[in-house]
């Protein structure tokens, strides 16, 4: 059986002040961090070892990936890291309170810009401040393909292409691979894997810093998902 690990990251600051976060790099919470402490545990109780570990560029994710590894004793495990693997863009809502926004526009609003498969938030006006443009990280990217916002379809545009090209191959080759990324980048690779439909999508929530294992078959079809405990 083929099998992939992925992870949210830990509580990052963020969440814990209840805002939308998307591309903007904050740091994990300390709550955040010792779930990165227990998930590494978790996955060193089910004797898993991995051949290579992909992670977002985002630094809540790639610190989560190092503490699970330093956790497991592999931090010498081959890391890849993809902007593909980021966090869905949440466009002009990234840095508001999600209670504050869904007070001033409607639960029923914020859940369709948080949950549904292809509405786009407010897009970042261009020039915006918060633009990833003027990251460092996206200097290599053509300007094009840096999102103002995107929703979970846009997403799986950009993370799926990295399945099928990184991620698929080594799988084939019986390699074990651990994802460490976001709640919206995990549900897009889900929807795939799981051959899941845009209401079914809807309901998929992925938790903070629990280790989720996909066995595959040999084709790479869905056999079976569970989380470690
Ligand atoms: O703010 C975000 O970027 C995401 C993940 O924390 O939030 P949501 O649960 O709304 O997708």
């Amino acid at each position: 059986m083929k099998k992939v690990v992925v992870i949210r990251h830990g509580q990052s600051v963020w969440n814990l002040e209840n805002r939308f976060t998307g591309w903007t790099d904050v740091p994990l919470s300390e709550q955040g961090i010792q779930e990165a402490h227990l998930a590494g545990q978790k996955i060193k109780e089910a004797h898993l070892q991995f051949d290579e570990v992909y992670t977002s560029v985002l630094q809540r994710a790639i610190r989560t990936a190092h503490i699970v590894m330093e956790e497991i004793g592999q931090l010498w495990v081959p890391e890849y890291k993809s902007w593909r693997l980021n966090e869905r863009h949440y466009g002009a809502l990234q840095g508001l309170n999600k209670q504050d926004t869904a007070d001033k526009y409607g639960e029923e609003q914020v859940t369709l810009w948080r949950r549904s498969y292809d509405v786009l938030p407010p897009l970042l006006e261009p020039g915006d401040e918060r633009s990833a443009s003027l990251d460092p990280k996206y200097q290599h990217l053509d300007p094009h393909a840096i999102p103002r916002g995107e929703s979970l379809q846009t997403t799986l545009v950009r993370t799926l292409p990295f399945w099928q090209d990184h991620i698929a191959p080594k799988l084939l080759n019986n390699e074990t691979i651990l994802i460490v990324a976001h709640g919206n980048s995990l549900r897009s690779i889900a929807m795939h894997l799981e051959g899941l439909t845009e209401e079914q999508i809807l309901e998929l929530e992925i938790p903070t810093g629990q280790p989720l294992v996909y066995e595959l078959n040999d084709d790479l079809s869905f056999h079976s998902k569970y989380y470690l405990s």
